[in-house]
């Protein structure tokens, strides 16, 4: 057994000297039910939290919801001092039409829409303009730079934005190739420090490399958002792995961007700790979206839920359900 532990708490590594979870989490003076804990690379679920010994060696992360986490539905997120209680990010491309739009943002409870700015109008009064159904008074809107291949070009779009409706929280996507759809790191970087210096708060779509995103927070990244498959692939989170790596090392918020098909993506997005998801494919092209925008309202309900609630162990053998113990 150790007497010195050594700890990742909120992505920050600290030593301490218990050798329980339990006073541990004590010791660091945490609400036990606003904590979860990976012990050993697997969550632990809370009623074992007095139970887990320590030994030397052991990998230990507890993860902390300061203010949140609770039932009472004050299990809020914040980006750059703005401050949301749904986290499902929708889109505003491939619907029918903005009504359709808008009715399917009624019924997924988002409350920040990504607008591409190059191919949404938002300002020309003689075509029909998204903000007369989504009204950005009320709903937050989210400008990206959906459409670009260089750096210049993205901070170009983005400044336009700045100028036409005054947005500084920004949606930064830097696209490599139109066949993938996958983001050119290099510039997606390169972009992320010039609009972070120009005052902007970009929200950065990026791949699902920790490294890469550590690298985009340095740069003034405000939040990391990881494809979790390629943009309008509908094939689901497709390296849990390295989406998890990226929330463990993250100190700003990580949203799981693209790729999202039915409701268990997002879900299992949410599981992993991520603090919202990005959708738009999934919605607009179900058949019947406004009733797939409230299953993934409902997913990404459930799937923090389950976050937080903490997951059971996972064993390698059965164990029965009902008690064998005493049976003869
Ligand atoms: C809406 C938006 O910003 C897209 O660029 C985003 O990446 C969504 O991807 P999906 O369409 O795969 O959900």
């Amino acid at each position: 057994m150790s007497d010195t532990t050594s700890i990742v708490l909120n992505g920050e590594s600290r030593t301490t000297s218990a050798s329980t979870i339990a006073a541990l989490v004590h010791d660091l003076g945490l609400v036990p039910e606003k904590v979860a804990v990976e012990h050993n690379g697997e969550i632990a679920p809370r009623s074992q939290l007095d139970a887990i010994v320590l030994a030397d060696g052991d990998t230990l992360e507890i993860v902390h919801f300061v203010g949140g986490g609770d039932h009472k539905g004050d299990d809020t997120w914040s980006v750059a001092g703005h401050t949301f209680r749904s986290r499902l990010i929708v889109g505003t491309g491939k619907y029918k039409d903005f009504a359709q739009n808008a009715a399917a943002l009624e019924a997924s409870g988002a409350e920040i829409v990504t607008v591409a700015v190059r191919r949404v109008n938002v300002s020309d009064p003689n075509q029909p303009m998204l903000t007369d159904f989504i009204d950005p008074k009320k709903v937050t809107y989210l400008p990206n730079t959906a459409g670009c291949f260089t750096a210049d070009e993205a901070v170009r779009t983005l400044r336009l934005a700045r100028e036409a409706g005054g947005w500084d929280l920004v949606k930064l996507e830097v696209l490599g190739e139109a066949k993938t759809l996958y983001p050119d790191m290099r510039e997606t970087l390169r972009a992320t420090e010039t609009l972070a210096n120009e005052g902007f708060h970009p929200m950065v779509y990026c791949a699902d490399d920790p490294i890469a995103a550590k690298q985009l927070e340095d740069a003034g990244a405000v939040a990391i958002m990881p494809l979790g498959a390629p943009i309008g692939s509908g094939l689901g989170i497709q390296n849990r792995v390295t989406i998890r790596l990226i929330v463990e090392g993250a100190s700003v918020p990580v949203l799981v961007d693209a790729g999202v098909g039915t409701a268990s993506d997002a879900a299992v997005g949410m599981e992993l700790g991520c603090d919202g998801i990005l959708m738009n494919t999934a919605i607009a092209e179900a058949k019947d979206p406004i009733r797939m925008a409230r299953a993934m309202k409902l997913a990404v309900q459930a799937g923090r839920d389950a976050y937080l609630a903490g997951r059971m162990a996972t064993r390698k053998y059965a164990d029965p359900s009902s008690p064998l113990a005493g049976l003869i």
